[in-house]
């Protein structure tokens, strides 16, 4: 950042999550990611930048291990002038969804991260000209926990994501059930993704985002949000995906652009696009656990129809989806299995917490950091030592089990070099496309009593409600069966 020649003018408010905000330059292909707080909950301004430089070095030594360099972005930190980041605090603020203004933007240290403008295809410094489609995907935790610890039977058979649902709709944080189920997302059967993805973009909530040229075209912010609009969505798609041809508007034409996208982002998702040095995953651990979550329509589907549970067709394993679910498996105990061994090393920090430092609990996140979360043994030998790796480890997975996937797309002649980019083809069209991963910051230690407690929550709500009301959740998430197949079809 060249300092003197910061002008809040040429920055514009892009989008935020629960801890960061984030803005993004007119121009050029970057943006800027400020940490956000409780309104009287200040750090300093050393604090921060500590906080940011973890980020940076968790990205650099682990993630990007894990993941591969071509799809981490770490980016570095800055340090901005005070008056530029008052300025931009003060433009972008009625821009922020209401449901997110309880928390502030740092505006006091000066620091924050600048990184590539994932909504950019990478390998460009600077804004394409060429118009570029962008899908931001959250995909959440692609496994049933395969853990002896669980102690709820449930857990063996929904999975998190599908019983938080009806948490988060009980307690009005979306208006309701999702049909989208991780578990087929990660499946890496096309059908059962191309399910997965539809249901994202009938309910998007905080998974599922869509970017034209930078600039959020779907995707909803809060429980007020209008209901999303597909033909709308269309309109913006239809150009990209039936470039020269005069598809007329209407149902058909939408169906038609929807299904283009939803294939196109498969075949993107199943592509093992990463050629860089890194990315040779180290953990391996093999499939594990149950491969269909018992609430997922498409399963539930194809019970109605008296069909067994679909074949795994399984990731391709250069593929992000696999990696990123192979780091997830890193819960190998699941919470129910690790808060013990969390409270084993609290009693240890108790007695001795000048060890705080050289447990490294708070960084650095270094080479032995990342070292020693390869050593996958479950045999708990008693030592706090054990206890560590497995909430290190537990920090790990939840960070993967809560990033996003940034799918950048740009249409390509049919004859033109691909300037080395991978080509994803549509029936119309061709993509040249990049692939990267956001919010890769390592969840906190603190943070895993709540962990431990939402996830008896989670449970219990989900037992006690909706198992109780069954047949009346199905209705809700899909009215009949011939309605689900109807759908499974149409893709
Ligand atoms: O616990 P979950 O699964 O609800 O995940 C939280 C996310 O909610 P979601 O379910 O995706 O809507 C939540 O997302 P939202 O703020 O709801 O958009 C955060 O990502 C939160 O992470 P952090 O505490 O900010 O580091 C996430 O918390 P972590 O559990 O990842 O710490
Ligand atoms: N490098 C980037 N390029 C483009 N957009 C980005 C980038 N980083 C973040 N964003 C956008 O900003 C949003 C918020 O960022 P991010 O997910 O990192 O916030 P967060 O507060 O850490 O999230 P969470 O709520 O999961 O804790 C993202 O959903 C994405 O749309």
């Amino acid at each position: 950042m060249e300092e003197g020649k910061m002008d809040e003018n040429e920055w514009g408010y892009h989008g935020e999550g629960n801890k960061s905000l984030v803005v993004a330059h007119a121009q050029r292909c970057v943006v800027l990611r400020f940490l956000k707080f409780p309104p009287n909950r200040k750090k300093t301004s050393e604090e921060i930048f500590q906080h940011l430089q973890n980020i940076v070095d968790f990205g650099k030594n682990v993630m990007k291990e894990f993941l591969g360099e071509n799809y981490v972005h770490c980016g570095e930190v800055v340090q901005l002038p005070l008056e530029f980041v008052k300025q931009l605090c003060l433009k972008i603020q009625s821009e922020r969804p209401e449901s997110r203004c309880d928390k502030d933007l740092d505006t006091l240290s000066g620091y924050a991260m600048c990184l590539p403008n994932l909504t950019r295809l990478q390998t460009y410094r600077f804004a394409e000209h060429r118009p570029i489609l962008c899908v931001e995907i959250k995909p959440k935790c692609g496994f049933i926990p395969f853990s002896s610890d669980v102690t709820h039977e449930m857990k063996h058979k929904v999975c998190r994501y599908c019983m938080h649902q009806h948490l988060k709709v009980a307690t009005g944080k979306w208006r309701q059930i999702s049909r989208y189920c991780p578990l087929d997302l990660y499946s890496g059967n096309k059908q059962r993704m191309h399910f997965a993805l539809k249901s994202l973009l009938q309910e998007a909530q905080n998974n599922l985002k869509i970017f034209k040229n930078g600039e959020l075209i779907y995707g909803c912010k809060d429980a007020r949000s209008p209901v999303a609009d597909w033909s709308e969505l269309a309109h913006h798609l239809k150009p990209f995906f039936f470039p020269s041809n005069g598809l007329a508007s209407g149902p058909h034409c939408t169906r038609a652009v929807i299904r283009e996208l939803v294939h196109v982002i498969t075949r993107v998702l199943l592509s093992g696009s990463d050629k860089g040095r890194a990315g040779t995953l180290r953990l391996g651990l093999g499939p594990q656990g149950p491969r269909v979550c018992e609430a997922s329509p498409f399963s539930r589907s194809l019970r109605c129809q008296g069909k067994n549970t679909p074949e795994r067709s399984g990731l391709p394993k250069g593929c992000l989806l696999y990696k990123t679910l192979q780091v997830q498996m890193l819960d190998l105990l699941d919470i129910e299995g690790l808060y013990p061994l969390y409270n084993r090393v609290e009693r240890y920090l108790e007695e001795f917490p000048e060890e705080r430092k050289t447990l490294q609990i708070d960084g650095p996140y270094d080479e032995a950091f990342y070292q020693k979360l390869l050593d996958l043994s479950t045999e708990d030998d008693g030592t706090v030592a054990f206890a560590l790796t497995k909430v290190q480890q537990y920090r790990v997975a939840m960070t993967a089990k809560d990033c996003s996937i940034m799918i950048a797309l740009s249409p390509c002649l049919q004859d033109a070099s691909s300037d080395q980019r991978p080509v994803v083809p549509s029936s119309r069209s061709r993509f040249a496309f990049s692939v990267s991963v956001l919010d890769l910051d390592l969840k906190p230690y603190e943070s895993i009593p709540h962990q431990y407690k939402l996830d008896g929550k989670i449970v219990n709500y989900y037992s006690k409600t909706v198992c109780a009301k069954d047949n009346a959740v199905m209705s809700t998430r899909f009215k009949e069966s011939e309605d689900c197949t109807l759908v499974l079809h149409k893709v």
